[in-house]
């Protein structure tokens, strides 16, 4: 049997270019090298599994590279382009500073910062998650990084920029990497789907971006979880909820209409159904609380580009916001709003939502009395005869 490389691994970027989302910083880095520009010290931030380790490696490799390219990338095919590309390269040297915090590992570092490059013209040390080496770690380092010989160039990298001292980032060049937005990693995955034969839903495909909360590598990961669940190469929306427990689009449709409709009892019961299944009530009132927001912004053609899901989705979406006034959906907004702030000093965390779902459920009925109310009172004060 073939052994399987998860996607993660299989599709890291081997260019400039083709990293995804991240141009801000990609383009910087081409011009540096196309300029020969190129600081001794990056300090690249940012959340986990968006590129920080991918775009060091490229840059290894590109500044390295005896052909580099117009557009400033790496040509691929001379000697040390293929030296990295076989993970044989000396050039580089990857430290996880999570698992080799101490002096002693530094010390081995910086010891072999001494030695020039014997191939190419830069050795590139990375090291991983730098926030977690201890001080006296850090201390060792301190002074390398402030003569490097002109052939080291130090990558630092870290999903907690806050932890890192201040002498270490006044030496660096800081990167902030960006979370991924959903639509660039469901094109991502719709890609990798396509060179793998899978097929995908695109609705499936943004539920995991969605979850995948900006890091393409958990993305990855849930894409191939799903794949292997699947006996038939294919990715639907149904058992994409069903592996990563995920609560239907469809309940938000279908309570947000029994609420609009007054229907209390069928309310009631879709959300006790919802709980039944295993779900959280404080993940539903969250949930239900987007939904919301997702109908308010496809109400206007401007913001509707906020809207961050399949075709579809947005169809439907528009579909519903259509009969929902703005007003009604801002008040119930408020009132879930109230229950997001009490849920989790609630002692019956249900009754609260399912008060919440009752006031709602009255919203319009409440709306329509208060204007009757309101048009009552303009009436009388108009028949009211001014006083001398
Ligand atoms: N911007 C991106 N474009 C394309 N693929 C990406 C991107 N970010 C992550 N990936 C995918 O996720 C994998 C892991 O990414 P990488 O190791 O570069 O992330 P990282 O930001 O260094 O994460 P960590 O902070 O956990 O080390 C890559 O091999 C690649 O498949
Ligand atoms: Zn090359």
């Amino acid at each position: 049997m073939e052994n399987f490389i998860v996607s993660a691994r299989k599709y890291r970027p081997a260019t400039f270019a083709s990293v995804v989302g991240q141009s801000h910083i990609t383009t910087t880095l081409k011009n540096a090298i196309l300029n020969d520009h190129l600081a001794q010290a990056f300090l690249f931030c940012g959340p986990r599994g968006v590129g920080k380790t991918t775009c060091a490696r490229i840059l290894a490799k590109t500044i390295n590279c005896h052909h580099i390219t117009s557009e400033g990338e790496a040509c691929g095919e001379c000697e040390s382009c293929v030296a990295f590309q076989n993970n044989a390269s000396f050039n580089i040297h990857e430290l996880d500073a999570a698992s080799n915090n101490s002096v002693e590992d530094i010390r081995n570092l910086v010891e072999q910062v001494r030695y020039p490059p014997q191939n190419g013209k830069y050795k590139i040390y990375i090291i991983d998650e730098v926030h977690m080496l201890s001080n006296a770690a850090f201390n060792a380092f301190l002074k390398t990084l402030e003569e490097p010989p002109r052939y080291a160039i130090f990558i630092l990298a870290t999903t907690e920029k806050h932890k890192i001292i201040p002498t270490i980032l006044s030496r660096c060049q800081i990167y902030d990497f960006n979370r991924i937005q959903i639509s660039d990693i469901a094109n991502h995955l719709a890609s990798i789907a396509e060179k793998e034969g899978i097929k995908a839903e695109p609705q499936a495909l943004h539920l995991i971006a969605q979850k995948a909360d900006g890091g393409l590598r958990d993305a990855l990961s849930m894409f191939d979880l799903i794949v292997t669940f699947s006996a038939d190469n294919t990715i639907t929306y149904q058992k994409t909820i069903e592996n990563l427990h995920i609560l239907d689009y469809d309940y938000y449709f279908r309570i947000t209409d029994c609420l609009w409709q007054n229907d209390l009892s069928q309310t009631l019961l879709i959300f006790d159904e919802i709980l039944k299944k295993g779900f959280d009530g404080h993940l539903f009132v969250i949930g239900l609380a987007e939904h919301w927001r997702n109908l308010l912004v496809s109400k206007d053609t401007q913001t509707i580009v906020l809207l961050q899901t399949a075709d579809e989705i947005k169809k439907r979406y528009a579909e519903q916001a259509k009969n929902l006034p703005l007003s009604w959906l801002i008040s119930a907004m408020n009132v879930l709003q109230q229950v997001d702030i009490q849920y989790k000093n609630s002692k019956n965390p249900k009754l609260l939502v399912e008060i919440a779902l009752m006031k709602i459920a009255y919203l319009q009925k409440a709306i329509e009395l208060s204007q009757i109310v309101q048009n009552q009172n303009f009436a009388d004060d108009k028949k009211k005869v001014p006083t001398p």
